[in-house]
């Protein structure tokens, strides 16, 4: 039997979980198609657990600067049971029942398309029909190939938000997004932490300022960073431990081996290419409207856009208005990006080399927070903090802004305001930001910029 829908979506990540959520409070028959868990990556194996294990060690750091404390233990269990209530316990029998609830079709298996026109969806056992499906897949981790990796213990994501145990010593391979905060995290628990980013800098995508500045965070906590290394070979010595081959000779040697290297959309096995669906190598390819094909629509990590859970959620609201009759397009100026590390990492727009690509006129300010503001001090008695703003010279707008400091993930959100807005810097510099706060220095920055 065939069961018909108004919509499928395949993948309950938070994109396909926007989409679904708001099509059934719009009264639409739903069915969602889930293989494993719904939250997806995210919940389980990604921001969720790895968010909840940055603080507790952030909150010891915070401790340590803020005069007359004492310094708070860490306590591993404790860290790891919230980790598991966070995660839910990997049970997500109540969201199921709360789609039930909202009158949404459940089904617990791995979609494949199967026809089209109207499409046509096989999971479970089950035939579903329904005009509009979207993918909504998400990505797995990519494990890099390098002989010799599969006979030593190699962690991704999963292994290492999912830990048991914090092991004696990690060898990271990458120095992007999730080895600079799994990282930071295993070192602030005691492990002996090595990252190995091929690159010249850390967080390949950022402004190298803002790379050179994280590292300088994670080597004050103790980890080793090795840029501009690439794995060449990987065994395991007699003992157990695994060894890596360094490409210009030397050898780094760990307990576990954690693989931080990118990922892949999860588009293979849906059954996309059969039916003409094109699939390029970042993931589905869409329009911007997140249109694939007619009736076929594609968010999140599966169109390798931006990796993120916020682009997920607002390509999930994009579509959920397109399929309830409100066109809308994407615009994805002013995404923040945020890596939760101590302090944190934040970033918005482009850094000066994409401006210069584009045939820009830039004009950049970098100050150090600490000799400017009141803000650091009082937050910290040994403060850090630096921020760094783009100007368009011509337009006189932001064009993009990094900073390194307490909270930034909070207060970039100025920043990815005006560059969504092109607010003009004038305007900028003719707001009132409270004092004492870090929001001050984005005065003190954009008034350093060269007229
Ligand atoms: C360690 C780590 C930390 C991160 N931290 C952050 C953060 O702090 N902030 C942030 O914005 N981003 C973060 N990210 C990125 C974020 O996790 C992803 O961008 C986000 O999960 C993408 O959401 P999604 O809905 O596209 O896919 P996912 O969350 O990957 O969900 C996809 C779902 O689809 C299901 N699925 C796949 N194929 C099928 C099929 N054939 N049939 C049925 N179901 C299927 C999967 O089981 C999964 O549940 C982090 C990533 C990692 C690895
Ligand atoms: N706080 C957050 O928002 C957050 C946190 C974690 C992950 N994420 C998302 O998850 C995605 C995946 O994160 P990620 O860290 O796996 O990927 P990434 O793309 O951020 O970084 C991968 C890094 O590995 C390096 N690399 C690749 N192959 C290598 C090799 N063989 N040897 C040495 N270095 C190598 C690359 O140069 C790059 O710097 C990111 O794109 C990010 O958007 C977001």
């Amino acid at each position: 039997m065939v069961e018909r829908f108004d919509a499928i979506v395949i993948g309950m990540g938070p994109g396909g979980e926007t989409v679904a959520s708001r099509l059934a409070a719009a009264g639409r028959r739903v069915a969602v198609v889930e293989k494993e868990l719904i939250g997806g990556e995210c919940g389980y194996y990604a921001c969720i657990p790895s968010k909840a294990l940055l603080r507790p060690p952030e909150v010891r750091s915070e401790a340590r600067g803020a005069a007359g404390t004492a310094e708070p233990a860490l306590d591993w269990e404790g860290i790891r049971a919230y980790r598991d209530t966070m995660v839910r316990h990997r049970d997500d029998s109540r969201q199921v029942a709360g789609y039930e609830e909202q009158g949404v079709t459940v089904v617990k298996g791995e979609a494949r398309l199967t026809g089209r026109d109207p499409w046509r969806v096989a999971a479970a056992g089950r035939e579903l029909t329904a005009p509009e499906v979207v993918l909504a897949t998400g990505s797995s981790p990519l494990v890099p190939p390098v002989e010799g990796l599969d006979s030593v213990e190699v962690w991704t994501n999963r292994e290492a938000t999912a830990l048991e145990e914090v092991p004696s010593s990690v060898a990271v391979i990458g120095g992007g997004a999730v080895a600079v905060e799994m990282g930071q995290f295993l070192t602030r628990m005691g492990a002996r932490v090595v990252l190995l980013e091929r690159g010249g800098h850390l967080l390949g995508r950022e402004d190298p300022r803002l790379g050179a500045a994280v590292a300088e965070a994670l080597r004050a906590d103790g980890a080793e960073v090795r840029t501009g290394t690439a794995v060449q070979r990987a065994r395991r010595s007699p003992g157990g431990s695994a060894v890596l081959e360094l490409d210009g000779g030397g050898e780094v040697s760990a307990e576990v081996v954690l693989a931080a290297t990118g990922r892949v959309p999860n588009t293979s096995g849906l059954g996309l290419e059969e039916l003409g669906v094109p699939v390029g190598r970042r993931g589905v390819e869409v329009d911007d409207r997140c249109r694939a094909a007619e009736g076929l629509w594609a968010v999140g990590d599966a169109t390798g856009t931006a990796l993120l859970t916020h682009v997920a959620k607002y390509q999930g609201r994009v579509v959920a208005d397109n399929l309830l009759g409100r066109e809308r397009r994407t615009d994805y100026t002013g995404v923040p990006r945020v890596l939760f590390t101590d302090p944190e990492a934040a970033a918005v727009g482009l850094t000066p080399d994409q401006a210069r690509e584009m045939g820009l006129e830039t004009s950049y300010a970098e100050i150090d927070l600490t000799a400017e503001l009141a803000r650091p001090w009082t937050y910290s008695t040994a403060p850090t903090g630096r921020l760094g703003v783009l100007a368009d010279r011509r337009h006189r707008v932001l064009l993009g802004a990094w900073a390194l400091a307490p909270m930034a993930g909070e207060w970039i959100h100025f920043a990815a305001l005006a560059v969504r807005e092109r607010i003009p810097i004038d305007r900028l510099t003719d707001g009132i930001a409270q004092f004492p706060t870090y929001s001050e220095g984005y005065l003190v920055a954009l008034e350093r910029l060269e007229p």
